[in-house]
């Protein structure tokens, strides 16, 4: 069984159990897929976008993460809110530049023109779901909420052990805000996977929320054109032939 990537909501919000859990690999596998996956909607700019609203832990001239996707992805409409040069969460890192961060409103006003633009938008959070992205304490959670029946989130996690937990507490997040989750994706998944990745591939698929697939450990090294080939195959799955069917239940 596949999924229909172009079913998923305009606005795909992509957060995930921590910071560095592969959360930009995703969104550029998703940029890529989607590009190739959708048709352009009459009228549009383009089929996708990419907006990082906060991005931390980056210099002025150094690469953030929408540059990582449009290396990747190919996708060119790649947008950022602000940079800041700490490697921590929004509010202290700008407190370390003196800088003031953009409220949810503006983040909410350049989805908007953007969500006119192109057919599907994807919002890369700062780390987890509830770190926090502006002065007053909103979250991409909050982010999300603004846009009422137009919006998913895709939840990144990662492959091993303390996995389980996290995911289980990123979904509650969601699910107690009434924010629908559009699929969970596991953002680098080993070539030998050991008993409990497999094990926690098991129990990750069985969840109540779409399973949109994993991407394998070593796709950034890929070059952007094998990456995007990938792409598809590793976020359409719902059933792989990678389970070893003995930890395989039919039901749970
Ligand atoms: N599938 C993968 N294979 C190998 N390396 C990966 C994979 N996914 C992510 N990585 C590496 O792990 C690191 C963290 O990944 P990534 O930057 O996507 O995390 P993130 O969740 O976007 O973090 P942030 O909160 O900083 O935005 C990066 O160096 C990235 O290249
Ligand atoms: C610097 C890092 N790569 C991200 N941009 C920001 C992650 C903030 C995480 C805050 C926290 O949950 O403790
Ligand atoms: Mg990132």
């Amino acid at each position: 069984m596949t999924l229909d990537l172009a079913s998923l909501p305009p606005l795909l919000f992509v957060t995930g159990t921590d910071t560095g859990v592969g959360k930009t690999v995703t969104t550029a596998a998703l940029a890529a897929a989607l590009s190739r996956a959708t048709r352009p909607r009459a009228g549009s700019r383009g089929r996708v976008a990419v907006y990082k609203p906060t991005q931390t832990g980056v210099l002025g001239h150094e690469p953030g993460d929408v540059d990582e996707v449009q290396r990747l992805a190919g996708t060119g409409a790649v947008f950022e809110g602000i940079r800041l040069q700490a490697p921590m969460a929004p509010p202290p890192a700008a407190v370390l530049e003196g800088a003031q961060l953009p409220p949810l409103a503006g983040h909410i006003g350049r989805i908007s023109t953007l969500a006119r633009s192109y057919g599907h938008v994807l919002i890369e959070g700062a780390g987890g779901l509830l770190v926090e992205l502006d002065a007053a304490g909103h979250t991409l959670a909050d982010l999300a909420a603004a846009f009422p029946g137009r919006a998913g989130t895709v939840v990144v996690c990662r492959s091993g052990l303390g996995t389980l937990n996290h995911t289980q507490l990123t979904l509650e997040a969601l699910a107690r805000r009434g924010l629908p989750v559009a699929g969970l994706v596991i953002g680098s998944w080993p070539k030998d996977p050991d008993e409990v990745e497999l094990s926690n591939l098991e129990y990750l698929r069985a969840l109540p929320v779409p399973f949109l697939g994993k991407i394998p450990a070593g796709a950034p090294a890929l070059a952007p054109e094998e990456f995007a080939a990938g792409a598809r195959g590793w976020l359409g799955n719902f059933f792989g032939s990678d389970v070893d069917p003995a930890l395989s239940r039919s039901t749970r």
